[in-house]
């Protein structure tokens, strides 16, 4: 599967506005995929809307789905969330459980990659969403990357910092232990360097709101975590 293979990820907002222009670029840069996500606001009109815009050019295409409400067929791939640390069931397994039970004889499973997140920034919008236990010391996460690999056999462990600058230390610790499931690291990239470091650490780097806020040193981080080693 080609996400096993991804290095670098833009992570588009649909309920965030996007110029032609400033989406050309993005699209263009040389990222491995284009992942459409956020916590809230995330209407099936803002989804289709990236997937039309998008799909005039040759980069993949993914849905992060939040919300049942916002899936639409045409995406290369569905990443689902499951929040390990969240406190309420609802977010690891009971809109799953729901999806499966109205969708599941329509469902094309190889299309499907779950990803086991561990929320890491207790100020972020996701983490109060979903109710994250973000109070966790560095055992603590490599106890839900080794559930994550081990016990429920994900293909993805999502480290979220989402809005802040992650602890190396602890993306390293996870990586040390992990075998199979892939490290993607999320959270407040704002340059090539902070690209670059978490690059050499984490199998996927994602990289979100900074897209928003200074394009150019967006685009900077594709080429940094290309040449990391
Ligand atoms: C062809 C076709 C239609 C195929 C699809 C079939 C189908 C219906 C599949 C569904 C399968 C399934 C099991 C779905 C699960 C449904 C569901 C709603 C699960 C819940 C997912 C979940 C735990 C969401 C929680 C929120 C979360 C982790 C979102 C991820 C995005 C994220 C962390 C964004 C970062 O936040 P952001 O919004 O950027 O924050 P800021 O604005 O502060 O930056
Ligand atoms: O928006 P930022 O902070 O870059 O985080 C990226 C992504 O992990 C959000 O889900
Ligand atoms: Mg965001």
């Amino acid at each position: 599967m080609d996400y096993l293979e991804w290095r670098h990820v833009f992570k588009l907002d649909p309920a965030k506005d996007i110029s032609d222009e400033a989406l050309e670029k993005i699209c263009e840069s040389g990222t491995d995929v284009i992942l459409v996500g956020g916590t809230d606001g995330v209407t099936l009109d803002g989804v289709l809307d990236l997937l039309v815009r998008v799909r005039r050019f040759e980069v993949p295409i993914a849905l992060e789905i939040s919300t049942i409400d916002a899936v639409t067929p045409g995406y290369d791939y569905y990443f689902i969330p499951t929040v390990l640390n969240s406190d309420d069931p609802k977010w690891i397994k009971n809109l799953h459980h729901e999806a499966i039970k109205e969708y599941g004889d329509i469902m094309v499973w190889d299309e499907l990659v779950a990803e086991g997140y561990c929320i890491l920034n207790p100020n972020c919008k996701v983490a109060e969403v979903t109710q994250a236990n973000t109070d966790l010391s560095t055992d603590d996460v490599v106890a839900y990357a080794r559930m994550a690999e081990n016990f429920f056999k994900l293909p993805v462990f999502y480290l979220e910092y989402s809005g802040v600058y992650g602890d190396i230390a602890i993306v390293r610790a996870v990586k040390n232990e992990l075998q199979n499931t892939k490290l993607f690291y999320g959270g407040g990239i704002t340059s090539s360097k902070q690209a670059a470091e978490m690059a050499q650490v984490a199998d996927t780097v994602v990289v979100g709101n900074i897209i928003y806020e200074d394009l150019k040193a967006a685009l900077s981080t594709v080429k940094a975590v290309k040449n990391a080693i």
